[in-house]
């Protein structure tokens, strides 16, 4: 029923069950309940109102390690000034001016291109949003759209990290500390799809996880994200307005030792009649932090599943800069973890 009403707002893009394909194979995605947490309301004053909300979270996060956060205290006037943002780069700046932050060197700290893998079908803008933000200069009103909308989502980043410290039975600065979140890594992954009659092919982007704590993904309009769930189902995202899709990231995984998992998703741009803007931060450790999993998670029934590595040699280890912010958790799952 809610994902009936959030689509009629958007009126928008078709999602209802699709089959499609990503990596040449058939998939069939499904329009599942993803789960909604209440975001003010895990530290509600009464205290069995919080704790229902920590342990739907604690559901949430145990068996499909992603869910929509609403009732976040961000203005929806932040978010829509930052798509606005987005957009305005996206259709204002020169095609030159976007080939200046084309190149790679080592150490990028704003990145732009286009389907830079087979078979994508997106322009995207990368930059580093924290602990210090990068942007282009132009156009007028997006750094400081860019900087309003990071400035306020460190609280509730820190606040989920208080929370789900505390579902996992730790005092709330257990996170904070562990991945030193006050000077953690994000990069900022801006992307724009085209609408299907302008695409070369189904895939938006292709199959992936996302490296560090969480990733937080805002929307202009709804249209191709799909989530592999628990049960082996791909589920079609349906973010309701001005909310966000929180999603686990691979290096919680590997603290928890595999108890939270980062889950594959991928976005689809066949069936998208309008284009469509996406905001992805991914909110990592802080670069020099060394992850690996916790002695809390790990005794002889539960050995370590994971090599530990720091954030930034992580992020380095397929061979790219750290701005890209590419998944090597497949690297690191040690071999003999059954
Ligand atoms: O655009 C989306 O919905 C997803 C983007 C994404 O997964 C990413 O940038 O890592
Ligand atoms: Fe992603």
């Amino acid at each position: 029923m809610a994902q009936a009403l959030v689509q009629e707002v958007y009126q928008s893009n078709s999602l209802s069950s699709s089959a499609h394909f990503s990596n040449s194979k058939p998939i069939l995605a499904v329009d599942d309940e993803i789960p909604t947490i209440d975001y003010l309301n895990l530290f509600h004053d009464d205290p069995d109102q919080r704790s229902k909300v920590l342990q739907h979270l604690s559901k949430a996060c145990d068996e499909y390690g992603f869910f929509y956060l609403v009732n976040h205290g961000i203005p929806d006037s932040v978010i829509e000034g930052t798509l606005k943002g987005i957009a305005d780069f996206f259709e204002l700046t020169k095609e030159e001016e976007k080939r200046e932050h084309q190149k790679r060197t080592t150490n990028n700290k704003i990145m732009w291109d286009q389907n830079s893998h087979s078979g994508e079908n997106r322009e995207y803008l990368k930059v580093i949003a924290h602990p210090e933000l990068y942007c282009p200069n132009k156009p007028l009103g997006f750094r400081e759209a860019l900087e309003e909308y990071f400035k306020r989502f460190q609280d509730v980043k820190i606040g989920l990290a208080r929370a789900i410290s505390k579902i996992l039975g730790f005092e709330e600065s257990y996170i904070e500390k562990a991945l030193k979140l006050e000077s953690g890594f994000d990069v900022a992954a801006m992307n724009l799809y085209p609408p299907n009659f302008q695409s070369k092919g189904s895939t938006g982007i292709p199959s992936h996880t996302d490296p560090g704590f969480i990733v937080s993904l805002i929307q202009d309009v709804n249209g191709g994200l799909q989530v592999l769930s628990h049960n082996g189902k791909w589920i079609n995202v349906y973010i309701p307005r001005n909310a966000f899709l929180i999603q686990l990231g691979d290096h919680l995984e590997i603290l928890t030792n595999g108890k939270y998992k980062s889950h594959l998703h991928h976005v689809v741009v066949e069936k998208n009649k309008l284009r469509r803007i996406s905001l992805a931060t991914l909110h990592g450790p802080d670069l020099d932090t060394f992850v690996a999993p916790a002695t809390e998670f790990v005794d002889g029934f539960h050995p370590p599943a994971y090599r530990g590595m720091t954030y930034k040699d992580s992020l380095e280890a397929n061979g790219h800069g750290v701005i890209e912010v590419q998944s090597c958790l497949e690297q690191l799952r040690l071999q003999n973890h059954n």
